[in-house]
């Protein structure tokens, strides 16, 4: 899909510059306007626009009116202007805009893009709103909608934990702490203590007065905490800057834990996550791709990384519910909490399917080898070595077949 974003300057080297780095993300495409009159023509052409980056000062409308008419269709803007002026800022601010860039710099220009892909990603994200008033819960949720966020309400702690509970999508909850039957900070307080909730961002609410329940707030667990009445601006650079922490955990937990190249989880996180589950009753099982030098040999590298990558895509398909890991090169693993049967049973299906289709453009096809550890043993390590000995009986047999015991 792509994103109509309006850009209205009159300037030909700004246009030039915001067409230039609108146009580097294939999603966003420039609609390019040097006067407020073209502007308007265009929005009556009825097309959806996904947000505006308009100058503050054109030729045919010096005082801003660009702003209240993108403002008027609900198209989020973000202003350009040649000079900073505090006052005029505040008065954007509160009309609506998304944000006021001094024309300084290229890094100006970056910033404004920031902010469209800010909104972009913002759209998959949701919001639970926990607050009993109806006035302020609505406030919230313009504010986060100006920011395309996708908010959801609670009108007290009890229905915000029932809500978070029924969908695992919610990434970010803003609560007050005075509402009927569960209050703002026990809320925190639960949701803490469940592991499920720990990457949960959570900003807490206040009125004004209570000057200890910002410290509770934030020592039950919550990131970040704001006293009403809060300005808007502080309230977006909270929410904003608190969510991009959390992305950024996310980004260095994928690295440490995740295969770059499968996505699939790392050696290290199979052996430190899978060792309780293995002590469960889960089976282990290693399956290596067959003849896999002969690939990259005869197709090159990238069909051998791509056949990597939709090999590993079947895998999760027929196991969505086991824990599996790229040991390394074209070597697998998976830990299954089914039976033994039950494991052998998706295997074989596994390995029906991988017999009978071809793999990337190139159409290549595979089979592989599987090794099955069928008997409990006291650790993962062992059952995983195990299963590796097996998966070389295999190999050695004539691959294309799994082995659930000594040959
Ligand atoms: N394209 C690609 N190839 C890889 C990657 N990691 C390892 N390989 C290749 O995988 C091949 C493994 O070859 P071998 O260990 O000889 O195994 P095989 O050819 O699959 O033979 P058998 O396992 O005995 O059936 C080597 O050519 C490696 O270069 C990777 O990330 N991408």
């Amino acid at each position: 899909m792509q994103y109509r974003i309006l850009v209205v300057e009159d300037s030909p080297v700004v246009l030039k510059v915001l067409k230039h780095l609108v146009s580097q993300s294939q999603e966003f495409e420039p609609v390019l306007c040097s006067c407020y009159k073209e502007a308007e023509e265009k929005l009556a052409e009825g097309e959806s626009f996904f947000a505006s980056i308009v100058d503050l000062n054109l030729p045919d409308a010096e005082n801003g009116e660009i702003v209240d008419l993108v403002l008027e269709q609900k198209i989020p803007c973000i202003v350009l202007t040649g000079n900073f002026d505090d006052s005029l800022r505040v008065g954007l601010l509160n009309k609506g805009v998304l944000d006021y860039v001094t024309k300084e710099s290229r890094y100006s220009f970056n910033h404004v893009m920031k902010v469209v892909n800010r909104l972009k990603k913002n759209q998959d994200i949701k919001v639970l709103v926990a607050e009993d008033s109806s006035t302020s819960r609505l406030f919230i949720k313009i504010l986060l909608e100006q920011y395309r966020f996708n908010v959801i309400e609670a009108n007290d702690g009890q229905e915000a934990l029932a809500k978070l509970e029924a969908d695992s999508e919610i990434k970010m909850l803003i609560t007050d702490h005075n509402m009927p039957v569960v209050n703002g900070y026990d809320l925190v307080r639960m949701l803490r203590r469940n592991i499920r909730f720990q990457d949960l961002v959570i900003i807490g609410l206040s009125a004004e007065g209570d000057t200890s329940l910002s410290a509770k707030f934030i020592k039950s667990g919550a990131n970040d905490f704001l006293k009403k009445p809060f300005y808007h601006e502080e309230f977006h650079c909270r929410v904003i800057s608190n969510l991009e922490s959390q992305e950024m955990l996310e980004t260095i937990r994928d690295l440490a834990n995740l295969d770059p190249l499968t996505k699939l989880y790392n050696r290290r996180y199979l052996f430190e996550e899978g060792e309780a589950l293995y002590q469960k009753g889960a089976v282990a099982a290693v399956l290596d791709l067959d003849f896999f030098k002969k690939v990259n040999d005869t197709y090159g590298h990238f069909v051998g990384d791509e056949l990597l990558k939709e090999f590993s895509s079947l895998l999760i398909d027929v196991f969505n519910d086991a824990l599996i890991a790229r040991f390394g090169g074209e070597e697998f693993c998976l830990i299954s909490a089914l039976s033994v049967d039950e494991v052998v049973g998706k295997l074989d299906e596994f390995m029906d399917l991988v017999r009978g289709r071809t793999f990337t453009t190139a159409e290549v096809s595979v089979t592989c080898s599987i090794g099955v550890c069928s008997e409990q043993q006291s650790t993962l390590g062992e059952a995983v070595n195990l299963a590796d000995n097996y998966l070389y009986d295999a190999k050695r047999t004539g691959r294309d077949r799994i082995v659930l015991s000594e040959e």
